[in-house]
């Protein structure tokens, strides 16, 4: 198995449902004022899968492809060399598409699917230094050695106030 680790990142970063949203609708309105409208949508699965709905929504691009790409493997990072498991067809070679993914972090996923598809746009909500220049757009920076948690990767838990009081 080719599989490198990478350094644990020492925070974490949590995007709620509502920021990703947010997030989504800002890089939409960069697209349609920088690109205009595309002729379709390659989302990056899983992470990208949610962002195109969004941008799909928002730019009134009904054509969605994907492709599926596994780099990562467990918990916050065992990376591998990226395998296609479902090619981006519809998309040629990729002119007129945007491709979209929640995030790049070592900019490995971005640039094995730029080179299958090097005539798209490529654009993602959250980027870290080493794979941001192999965004066009992006929406927020985050540290290299920040761990973002989305809203599909969480869920609500219960926490204990500071102070209870027995009687209570
Ligand atoms: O820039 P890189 O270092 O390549 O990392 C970024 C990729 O890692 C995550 O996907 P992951 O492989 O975890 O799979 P998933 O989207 O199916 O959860 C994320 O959604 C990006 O696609
Ligand atoms: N959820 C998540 N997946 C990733 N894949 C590579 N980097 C990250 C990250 O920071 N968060
Ligand atoms: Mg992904």
């Amino acid at each position: 198995m080719n599989a490198t680790s990478t350094p644990k990142p020492v925070t974490y970063a949590t995007v709620t449902w509502d920021q990703l949203h947010r997030d989504a609708r800002t890089l939409a309105a960069t697209l349609m004022e920088k690109h205009g409208p595309f002729r379709g949508i390659v989302a990056i699965t899983r992470g990208g899968l949610i962002p195109a709905a969004i941008l799909g929504r928002e730019m009134g691009c009904r054509l969605i492809e994907s492709v599926s790409v596994i780099s990562y493997a467990g918990e916050e990072g065992t990376q591998h060399q990226p395998k296609v498991v479902k090619a981006p067809t519809a998309a040629g070679d990729g002119e007129g598409f945007l491709i979209v993914d929640d995030l790049v972090d070592s900019g490995i996923t971005a640039q094995f699917v730029r080179e299958m598809l090097p005539k798209a746009v490529f654009a993602c909500l959250y980027a870290k230094p080493d794979g941001k220049p192999l965004t066009d757009h992006y929406v927020t920076e985050v540290a290299q050695d920040t761990w973002v948690l989305f809203p599909w990767d969480t869920a609500p838990l219960f926490v204990p106030p500071l102070v209870r009081n027995e009687k209570d």
